[in-house]
């Protein structure tokens, strides 16, 4: 007999993005899936994870799977928290409330973008889970230290520095799209500041915005001063070099994201696995490693977690989930690599992350 039940057809990230791809604008969607230049280290962040090969241990009880951890001093069931991204009601109408609300619902972190269309405050009105704020620092350094203290009193437990963004990378799509967004949607963490800015600049034209707004002159002086002015726990993201990870470490920081911004700034940056190691050995367990880029499977996080991140970050798997099917597809996405984490750990012999070790992973041999 058939069986009368539809074929599931959103299983994986990818089909997810297949989804969101009919959706979107063209605009849109060339603006959440683009790299910088020719895209190079777009495409390493993922070929990178298909370089190496799980080496599983057989006959483990793995009957039971604790996948929980804390990051910061917050308890998750799982180590995937949702990523910075800006803009988000150009994915689907709810935006920055659907998705901080799917994130809530499965129990983990959600990271708001300084450049959300839903301002910091209405994102913790509306959700109640964990959620960090991630700080772009602008040459108004009044209005720095003012998103600094709304975001600490509308209660985001972390904030998390992006430094990998003195400049915007140049995105070809976009500047050919030439990229706006529509009518209606605003940086509404900036609204003041913007309505301010001289009218062709209100159209929020990301390059204009950047280089009237934003500090390209920030340095590790900065990041003193920063951690000054909050009691919450510093994160620097965008570091891909182990020195850089030790600075932080000495200018107050809590924690590191192992990033290359999703491959939008400096191409032929390293891809984000790659340079995991190095970091995490130079940091050797003295502050917060986490790291973004290219997880698209379980079987991805489970290979960061080997190679010394505490848990991931995921950008544009939200973003398809969101344009596909609003906050349901958010909370399909985060559980869907919950779920393939959960088999990639029992078929590797890991009941819990801590046995998630080095000695798993190994490098394909070249063919
Ligand atoms: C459309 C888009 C917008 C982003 N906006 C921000 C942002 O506002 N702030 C930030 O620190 N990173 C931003 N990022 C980078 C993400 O935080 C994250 O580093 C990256 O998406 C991880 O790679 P993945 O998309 O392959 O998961 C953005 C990424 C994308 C795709
Ligand atoms: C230099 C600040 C602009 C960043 C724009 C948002 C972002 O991070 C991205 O599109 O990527």
């Amino acid at each position: 007999m058939q069986d009368p039940r539809p074929a599931p057809s959103l299983l994986t990230v990818d089909d997810f993005e297949r989804a969101a791809r009919a959706r979107l604008s063209k605009m849109a969607y060339d603006y959440y899936r683009s790299g910088a230049d020719e895209g190079r280290t777009l495409r390493e962040n993922r070929r990178a994870f298909r370089r190496l090969e799980i080496h599983h241990r057989v006959l483990v009880d793995v009957a039971e799977r604790d996948m929980s951890t804390t990051v910061l001093g917050t308890r998750v069931p799982f180590p995937i928290l949702v990523a910075p991204t800006a803009y988000q009601r150009l994915a689907h109408p709810d935006g920055e409330i659907a998705s901080s609300r799917a994130a809530s619902e499965l129990g983990t972190i959600f990271t708001l973008s300084t450049l959300s269309t839903t301002s910091l405050e209405a994102v913790a009105d509306a959700s109640s889970g964990p959620k960090w704020f991630q700080l772009y620092v602008h040459k108004d350094r009044g209005l720095t230290r003012a998103l600094v203290e709304r975001a600490e009193s509308a209660g985001y437990r972390a904030l998390m520095l992006t430094v990998d963004t003195p400049v915007l990378g140049r995105r070809i799509a976009d500047v050919r799209n030439g990229f706006a967004l529509p009518e209606g949607l605003v940086m509404a963490n900036l609204v003041d500041a913007a309505s301010a800015a001289p009218a062709e600049e209100r159209g929020s034209l990301l390059a204009s915005y950047v280089a009237s707004r934003h500090d390209a002159s920030l340095t590790w002086r900065d990041v003193g001063w920063l951690a000054s002015l909050t009691r919450l726990p510093l994160l620097l993201k965008g570091i891909v070099r182990p020195d850089d990870a030790v600075r932080a470490l000495d200018a107050g920081a809590a924690g590191v994201v192992v990033s290359n911004h999703g491959a939008r700034q400096l191409d032929g940056a390293p891809a984000t696995i790659e340079v995991l190691p190095a970091i995490a050995e130079a940091v050797a367990g003295r502050c917060l490693v986490l790291m973004d880029g290219g997880i698209r499977w379980g079987t991805d996080v489970l290979k960061a977690i080997a190679l010394g991140a505490r848990a991931v970050l995921v950008g544009r798997p939200v973003l398809w989930g969101l344009a596909a099917l609003g906050g349901e597809g958010v909370a399909r996405v985060l559980a869907g690599l919950r779920d393939e984490l959960s088999i990639a750990m029992a078929l590797a012999g890991c009941p819990t992350l801590a046995s998630i070790d080095r000695d798993l992973i190994r490098r394909a041999q070249a063919r």
